[in-house]
Formats: C-alpha cells, structure tokens, sequence
C-alpha cells in the first residue's frame, strides 16, 4: 500500500476547486488515495490582509510557491491554470497531464442583464488584463476600460456594488466555481479570443517521480494538442514582440481523421491594429502548427504591435509576463 499522493493548493476558492478536482480524478482514475496540501504564499497572507493584491500580478508568485513546495518534496502534485504558467521548460518540473478542458470562452458579468453592446458609451468595465482591453478597445463601443484587482469573487462584486458596470472574466473560473448563472454574455472568440490555455489544467509533477507515468493517464489528447498549439503560438510571438495575444485551437472530426485547428491574434495595446490569422494540421504536429502560425503573423508585423496607437487613457496593466491573462 503505497503513501497517499499529496496534491499541492492555494488557498484561494478557484485553487481548491481545482486541485480538489485533480485529486477526484486520481483517486477515480488512478485509484490512489490523495492528500490536499495548501501552500500558503506571501500574496495569499497580504489579500487575508485585505491589501489589494493584483491576482494576475500575484500569478507568478503562486505558480512559483507551488512549483518549490513540489521540487522540495513537500507535495507530489502541483494543479495550476494553465494560461497562468509561462510557455518555457522549468528544470526539475513535468507538464504530466491537461485533462478536459472547460469552455475557454471569456464572458461579461454586467449589470442589470446587459451584453457589453447594450451598454452606454461611457460604462466602466474592469479587466486586468491587456489582452482584453485591446480586443474590447477593437470593438468600438466607446467603453470606459479601468483595471480591476482582486479574485472573481471581488471582482463581480465591483459590480454588484455599482463601482463598475461590468466585469470580463474566463467562463471557466466562474464554471469551476458554480457562479455561471451571473454571466450575462459569452464573448465570440470571432471578437475576443481567449488567452493561450485559457480553461485548462496543468497537472505537473517532479520530472523524476515514477508517478509522472501513472499521471499521463489523466491526459485528454485533444485538449493536449489545443494548448500545445496555443502554447507554441504564444512562445514564438513573445520571443518577437510584446504585443497582447489570443489564440484558440480545438480539434475536430474531418474527413481523413482528425485536423487540428488555430486561430490567433496579436494587437496593439490600444487594439487599434492586429495581426489575426488561422491555420491547420494536425493534432500530431500541434506544436509545428502553431509555431508556423505565429511565423507568418510575425512575418505580417506582429512584432511591429507593441507601440500605443492613440492617447486615450489606458488602465493600470499588469505586469507583462501577464499581458495575456
Ligand atoms: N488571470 C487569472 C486567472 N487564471 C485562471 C483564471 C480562470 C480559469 C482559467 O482560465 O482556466 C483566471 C481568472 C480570469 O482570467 O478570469
């Protein structure tokens, strides 16, 4: 009878969600006994401060606090967001398993009912994250972008308290943690795309713990070959420019088996230009697809994105290892 495997969490609602639904699908799948182990950081002690803390600022720190407790030998299992880790290797760390993934759609929670069209010109919508504010800028409704801190918890009620009129989240939080009924619209990725590995978990163990091979079997191939791909998009654009980026793979059924398909964007900050394409494959060569589409956006200008376009107030953004959050 071998030790219960000790799976890694933050403390916050979303993390223990996550990580209590890695741990099901171990003790179902695996049929191995699993222990919840919260790793506190120095960004979870500030928030239950009540210090505003940026949460996508506060990313790195928690990937980063879960990723030592892992390479310590304090945990066995470390359960992150995948579009919250960064796209290259890290000594010591396997990527095990992504399994299924949720919607990767981003949604507005706003007031009263209302889609981001029905709002007047001048309505404040929080988001943190670059990668949103220059899709919504490109939208041209004349929205009032201001960036907003906290978890989804306060962000919605940002909302609620009349301090904004809207917020936009990832669908898949607001699923993981039962609070889909306060969506009030699901962005088109034709108009919003999603950050690379928006929805999905990354399930990561020691690169030398013969549990790696147990953990593969949590692995859905097709979400596996999505964000691979995404993946490969986003780590080609950023070695050549800093512009914010969407992309969104899925695989489907064609007619000689399965085909890979990317669609992509890269946009000024002010989303007053963008570089989008698509491209196909498949899943087997997931990561060459990707990496070819993000070749021809760069070779479009991608890299040519990163300046401001006009003057108009921008909101306090995250740092930039974050811009596509
Ligand atoms: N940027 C923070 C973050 N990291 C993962 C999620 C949601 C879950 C996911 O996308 O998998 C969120 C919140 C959000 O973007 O609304």
């Amino acid at each position: 009878m071998s030790a219960p495997i000790r799976v890694g969490t933050r403390a916050s609602v979303l993390a223990t969600t996550q990580s209590g639904h890695v741990a099901d699908m171990i003790r179902e799948q695996l049929g191995r006994e699993v222990e919840l182990v919260e790793v506190r950081t120095d960004g979870d002690r500030s928030q239950a401060a009540g210090t505003p803390l940026a949460e996508a600022g506060g990313v790195g720190v928690f990937v980063a606090a879960l990723r030592d407790a892992l390479v310590a030998g304090e945990v066995d299992v470390a359960v992150h967001s995948l579009k919250d880790i960064p796209t290259y290797p890290t000594p010591g760390i396997t990527l095990a398993a992504v399994p299924v993934r949720e919607d990767p759609r981003d949604v507005v929670v706003a007031r009263d009912g209302l889609t981001l069209g029905e709002l007047p010109v001048g309505s404040r919508v929080g988001t943190g994250s670059p990668r949103r504010v220059a899709q919504l800028e490109a939208l041209g409704l004349g929205l009032d972008l201001v960036g907003v801190r906290g978890n989804v918890d306060t962000r919605i009620g940002k909302v609620r308290s009349g301090e904004y009129d809207a917020v936009v989240l990832a669908r898949a939080g607001l699923a993981r943690i039962g609070r889909l009924d306060e969506v009030t619209e699901v962005l088109d990725p034709l108009q919003v795309l999603p950050a690379p590995g928006q929805g999905a978990l990354a399930i990561e163990c020691r690169s030398d713990d013969p549990l790696l091979a147990e953990l593969v079997a949590l692995e859905d191939p097709a979400t596996r070959a999505a964000v691979d791909a995404e993946r490969a998009v986003l780590a080609t654009l950023e070695g050549g420019c800093t512009a914010p980026i969407g992309a969104l793979a899925d695989v489907v059924e064609g007619e000689d088996g399965e085909e890979l398909w990317v669609r992509a964007v890269a946009l000024s900050p002010d989303g007053a230009l963008s570089v989008r394409m698509s491209a196909s494959g498949t899943p087997a060569d997931a990561v060459g697809v990707g990496t070819r589409l993000a070749g021809e956006m760069l070779a479009d200008g991608a890299g040519d994105l990163d300046q401001q376009h006009d003057q108009q107030d921008q909101p306090q953004l995250e740092p930039e290892q974050v811009r596509n959050a």
